[in-house]
Formats: structure tokens, C-alpha cells, sequence
């Protein structure tokens, strides 16, 4: 069952997770909520354990202990049938954005639309062709290998493919990265857009301090294998921690800041 906050549906939960790797323990004791329509960023120094916290909330690591309740269910406990149906709710964008090189991106979206939806071949393809629209891509793409496209259009085609089972939360792993400044900005402003119109959630592990600033609802920072803080950026912010300090405060982060008001006219105009 979904447990509910004060004014928030929480759809994932962490609790006591821990993992470790060899002598390297990543993860002690953490918990994390993620809620409904929400768009979580997750933050913290290199090898903190943002992706291997990904990877163990969708399922692509087994964690040594805690629990991960998803839609209310446990994934470690479910039957093989059971997992796949609550995986079919999730859209995953990874940094490599993972799209097969040797089909169109119409076949890449397609792809899962076949195997999981079971639709037939046609119905498939012209099911990847809205949903390569609705990323903004122009209809000319879809016939194009991704070898043939820049980074940022491999990325829309990508978060395409994350969202061809119309999932519930969509996990993005610094889909940023790569891309210049502009293309990152029009990424960040897509997220929003797609997040106010399709009504999903989005966990969105970044380095990006401009993303933060102009996407995120909440902010967990990981620190010392735990969550330290998760909050609203303001809450962080005011958070008294080292890691917290030089990265909030420091001149990129004051640079963010300073530009979060612009971004939110944009983002305001386009919404
Ligand atoms: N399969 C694995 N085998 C051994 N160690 C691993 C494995 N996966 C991750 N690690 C280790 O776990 C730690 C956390 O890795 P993770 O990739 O989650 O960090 P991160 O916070 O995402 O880092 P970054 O910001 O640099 O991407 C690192 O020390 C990494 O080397």
C-alpha cells in the first residue's frame, strides 16, 4: 500500500539499505522516500553511491540488506512474472543513453513497445514516432541510426525509449552530461514539461547544479553512505555540512542560484 505524508504519496521507499563492495561499504543504513509527480534530484561527491542506489531500485542490483518497497511492493520478494509487471513501470535513462546502434530510433522505441506491450510491429512503430515527437524531435529523425544524430538528440531519443511503457517514475542518470550548455538547458526544461503533462516521477541523479536549480522539487544529498538531507533546495542549502557548503556555495553554485529566477520565467512562459 502507498503510505501517504502529510500532503505527498510515497511511491518508493528505502529503508536500511545497505551495500557494500568488498572492503567498500557503500551504502549504511539509508532510507530515501521518493513521492508521486515529484521530481527528486540526487546529489552527492563521486562514488557516493548515486547510481548503485539507482541500480538497486530497479532491481539491476541485488542490495546485501534493507528493504525497497516500490508501488507498495518489495521487489526482492516478488516472482520473476511479478517483478517484470512492477519493472514495467519504470523508465530508466542511463548516462550512455543505451540505444541499440544498429536500429533506427523509430526501432529503438519500438523495441520495448513489441517485447513488453506485445503490440504488433506496425502499431509499435508508429506508437515510437509520437512518442519521438512528444521528446521534440523532428519526424525525419525517426529513420535515423543513432550514430547519425548530435548528443542531445540521442538523449531526447533515449528519454523517447524510457518513456514507451508511459512508466510512473523515470530514472535518469546525469542525463546532462555530454551536453553543451543550451542543449542542457532545453533538456531540463523538457523534463518539466513532460513531468507536468504526463503526471510521472523522476529520480534524477546529476551533477548539475543548473538542473537542480531549475528542475528539481526535492534534493537528497548522499554523504558519509547514508542520505544526509532531502528536502526542498532551500532546506539544503541551509544544511550545515562541509560537502554541502562547497558545493552549494561555492562559485558554480552562486552562479546557479543567481540564474534559478530566469530559468523559472522560461520555464513559467512555456508550462
Ligand atoms: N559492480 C561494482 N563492483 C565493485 N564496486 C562497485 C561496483 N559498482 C559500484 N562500485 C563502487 O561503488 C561506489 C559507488 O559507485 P557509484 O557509481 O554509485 O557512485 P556515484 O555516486 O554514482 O559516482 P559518480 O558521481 O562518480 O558517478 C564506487 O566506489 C564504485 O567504485
Amino acid at each position: 500500500m502507498i503510505r501517504s505524508t502529510a500532503q505527498q504519496d510515497v511511491i518508493i521507499s528505502v529503508r536500511g539499505l545497505c551495500n557494500r563492495f568488498g572492503s567498500n561499504e557503500v551504502h549504511k543504513h539509508l532510507d530515501l522516500d521518493v513521492y508521486r509527480r515529484e521530481i527528486l534530484g540526487v546529489v552527492g561527491g563521486s562514488g557516493t553511491g548515486k547510481s548503485v542506489l539507482l541500480r538497486s531500485i530497479v532491481g539491476l542490483h541485488t542490495p546485501d540488506s534493507g528493504t525497497i518497497e516500490v508501488f507498495g511492493e518489495q521487489l526482492q520478494t516478488l516472482s520473476q512474472e511479478q517483478r517484470s509487471r512492477v519493472e514495467r513501470r519504470f523508465g530508466v535513462l542511463f548516462q550512455s543513453g543505451a540505444l541499440f546502434t544498429s536500429l533506427t530510433l523509430e526501432e529503438n522505441v519500438a523495441l520495448p513497445l513489441i517485447e513488453h506491450a506485445k503490440l504488433s510491429r506496425m502499431d509499435a512503430e508508429h506508437l515510437a514516432r509520437v512518442k519521438l515527437a512528444l521528446v521534440g524531435l523532428p519526424g525525419h529523425a525517426s529513420g535515423k541510426y543513432p550514430a547519425q544524430l548530435s548528443g542531445g538528440m540521442v538523449k531526447r531519443a533515449s528519454l523517447a525509449r524510457a518513456l514507451a511503457l508511459d512508466p510512473e517514475v523515470l530514472f535518469l542518470d546525469e542525463p546532462t552530461a555530454g551536453l553543451d550548455p543550451i542543449g542542457a538547458a532545453a533538456f531540463d526544461r523538457l523534463i518539466v514539461t513532460l513531468r507536468d503533462a504526463l503526471g510521472f516521477s523522476v529520480f534524477l541523479v546529476t551533477h548539475d547544479l543548473d538542473t537542480l536549480y531549475s528542475t528539481c522539487d526535492r534534493v537528497a544529498v548522499l554523504s558519509a553512505q547514508r542520505v544526509l538531507v532531502a528536502d526542498r533546495l532551500a532546506v539544503v542549502e541551509a544544511t550545515d555540512d562541509p560537502w554541502i557548503r562547497d558545493y552549494f556555495h561555492g562559485p558554480r553554485g552562486r552562479a546557479a542560484n543567481r540564474a534559478r529566477p530566469t530559468m523559472a520565467n522560461e520555464l513559467g512562459e512555456e508550462r
